[in-house]
């Protein structure tokens, strides 16, 4: 998959979200307003998520408008349903989808039509690159960079079955991850005032360089801080939580002396081990005061493996890149437009705003719940 994500992928990411973000402001409503009440900001970074993951991942021409009777906001449903109920579908036997449930017939068709959809897409893109659809064939999305990549491999393709699990991860882990972690970001500036400020100068600085505030990909080196907003987010509530790892052969882990293990931990082959990353992430040896949200933690960072929010190793996240790409461009284009408020209930503090609102939920990622925010046009 590596050919797929290539910087001319990352500009092509940073268009498509500039983009639809002002297509969902036009869509929404909010191009006129000064004062927009988000009911759920969730459902929007969900959506927003999906279509840059449809676009910029398979080439699907989804836009903000798509009404519930196009076939193609199918996807969207289809992996909604997929993506809340993975956990329980590799629990639950296969026989027990046939019985005359609503909700398992529901995820049983969700689950078929994706694999479907799969095939479809796979198909489809195969066609394009023998040339069979010449309209399509110019389209710069990871998938299909990805089948061509594959394509004269030899020995070294991908069966059909490897494709669509890839395509399946890519749909899964380029979706959710994002939003949820957008979702912790909007919530953390909301609270955090005097850091949205930070935030909101160095958005200016960058983005006035050009005459007038529109963003370009050759920016996000420079919005350092917004990207830090994102990666401490994503510490604080990091969308997968676990690492999981076959060891194949032996591995002598250090640890502390005081610890309880003798100052070290031998895996042994054949043992499956998880590095907890919420752990690591509160770890205070690590994060000093690791319940405190702050983003200049990661100022000065420039080592990937310093971010175990994507992992680490040979494995780590591929879409990491994309990810930050995405988050960076959205939140400059939200930031600079609008200042973001938390909604109290009557007599709460915002301590007790944090406490009610920003909990982790673990479901196939984890993230935090629904919750409303105020837009108050800059
Ligand atoms: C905040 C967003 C994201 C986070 C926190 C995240 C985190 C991770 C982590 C921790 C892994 C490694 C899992 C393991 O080693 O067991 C991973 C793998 C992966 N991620 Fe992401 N990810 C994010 C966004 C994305 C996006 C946007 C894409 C695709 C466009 C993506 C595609 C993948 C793929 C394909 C893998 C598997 C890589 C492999 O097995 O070599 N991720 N991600």
């Amino acid at each position: 998959m590596n050919p797929a994500f290539s910087p001319e992928t990352y500009a092509f990411v940073w268009d498509e979200t500039t983009n639809l973000y002002q297509e969902m402001m036009e869509a929404e409503g909010w191009v006129k307003g000064n004062d927009v009440m988000v009911s759920a900001i969730n459902k929007i970074t969900s959506k927003f998520a999906l279509i840059v993951i449809g676009r910029c991942g398979f080439g699907e021409p989804m836009s903000w408008n798509t009404t519930a009777n196009d076939s193609r906001m199918t996807l969207s449903e289809t992996l909604s349903i997929v993506s809340e109920t993975a956990v329980a579908r590799l629990l639950i036997p296969r026989w027990v989808y046939r019985l005359p449930i609503r909700r398992l017939l529901d995820i049983e068709t969700a689950f078929t039509s994706l694999d479907e959809r799969i095939k479809f897409l796979i198909n489809a893109r195969r066609a394009e690159l023998e040339g069979k659809d010449r309209i399509g064939s110019e389209r710069k999305d990871v998938f299909r960079l990805m089948i061509h990549a594959n394509e004269g491999q030899g020995t070294l393709s991908m069966t059909d079955e490897e494709l669509a699990g890839n395509t399946y991860l890519l749909l899964i882990a380029g979706h959710e991850t994002s939003a949820k972690t957008l979702d912790a970001t909007i919530g953390f500036l909301a609270l955090y005032e005097d850091v949205q400020e930070e935030v909101y100068n160095e958005i200016r600085a960058v983005l006035s360089d050009h005459g007038k505030l529109a963003s370009h990909f050759d920016d996000l080196p420079r919005l350092v801080a917004v990207q830090s907003c994102f990666l401490e987010a994503s510490r604080l509530f990091p969308a997968a939580m676990t690492i999981t790892r076959g060891v194949t052969e032996t591995v002598v882990l250090k640890t502390d002396e005081e610890d309880g293990h003798g100052g070290q931990v031998v895996l042994e082959p054949g043992v499956t081990f998880s590095v907890d990353l919420v752990g690591l992430h509160y770890n205070p040896k690590y994060f000093p005061d690791p319940e405190e949200f702050r983003p200049s933690r990661w100022y000065g960072v420039t080592s990937e493996n310093d971010m175990t929010t994507f992992s680490f190793g040979p494995r780590p996240c591929i879409g990491r890149k994309f990810a930050l790409t995405e988050a960076v461009a959205f939140l400059s284009n939200l930031l600079r437009d609008w200042q973001l408020q938390v909604v109290l209930n009557p007599g709460e503090t915002k301590a007790q705003w944090r406490a009610r609102v920003m909990k982790g939920y673990a479901g196939l990622t984890l993230g935090v719940g629904e919750f409303p925010v105020r837009l108050t046009r800059r």
